[in-house]
């Protein structure tokens, strides 16, 4: 996979290079490339944005920075068939979730445009999406100073499906949200901790068991954590799971 972003704050990307995915980048899993905005502007003060037409506050990003960035960094690569796919968090975006990270995973070439102040003039999405998929996304509903760090939560819940970048495939499959529902509770050494053992099922060494109480207290966990994703999975999901809450 590779992934592009452009930011005018390219040392907020810096963490892209580290731990995990500086691993995966090394053993070529991903290939990256992070973008300074501002080597498209065109005047002294390199100004990427203006004020908003119909007033307000707060400064818009120009259209005719933005244009030629993404023309230039998502032109067509030699290494991929089709255009990347656009990724631009925004707080007024789609919902970001576990099945959106597993759709991204899918794609060969992932651009990411980092917004900030009140965001970049909607033409340059609309032009865009002539050319390539686009996705407006958000991660929360929340606003953050830009998208600089949406894009590392994304890149992030994106890469770790990547074939090869976790030691343990098994991990992504029975994450949190991997199956709709929150992951349960773990333990490790040592058997007793602050007069608090670990559950003797998990050291029952009987497997059928563990899965079903591993089960149980998922359900359990997303029953008074996060009903909605309940609600979300149905009865027939929940029967998929044979539990009595
Ligand atoms: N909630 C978000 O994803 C976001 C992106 C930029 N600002 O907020």
């Amino acid at each position: 996979m590779r992934i592009d972003v452009i930011t005018i704050f390219p040392e907020y990307l810096a963490p892209l290079r580290a731990a995990l995915l500086g691993k995966a980048v090394d053993r070529g899993l991903i290939e990256f490339g992070v973008h300074d905005l501002r080597d498209w502007t065109h005047d002294v003060h390199r100004a990427v944005d203006d004020s908003p037409y119909g007033g307000g506050p707060g400064m818009v990003m120009k259209p005719q920075v933005w244009g030629p960035a993404l023309t230039e960094v998502c032109a067509p690569r030699p290494e991929h068939e089709g255009p990347p796919t656009l990724i631009v968090p925004t707080p007024a975006g789609r919902r970001f979730d576990q099945r959106t990270a597993e759709e991204l995973a899918e794609c060969p070439w992932l651009v990411f445009a980092c917004g900030r102040y009140e965001g970049i003039d909607e033409r340059v999405v609309e032009d865009a999406a002539e050319r390539m998929p686009v996705r407006e996304l958000s991660i929360g509903d929340y606003v953050l100073v830009g998208g600089e760090v949406a894009v590392l939560t994304m890149v992030e819940a994106v890469s770790r499906l990547l074939p090869g970048v976790l030691g343990n495939p098994a991990s992504a499959q029975e994450d949190s949200f991997s199956d709709g529902l929150l992951e349960g509770p773990s333990y490790t050494r040592p058997e007793v901790w602050q007069d608090r053992p670990v559950p003797e099922v998990l050291r029952s060494g009987n497997h059928a068991a563990i899965r079903r109480w591993r089960r149980d207290q998922s359900i359990i966990r997303t029953y008074h954590r996060r009903p909605d994703l309940l609600a979300a999975l149905g009865d027939d999901a929940l029967d998929k799971h044979d539990h009595r809450l």
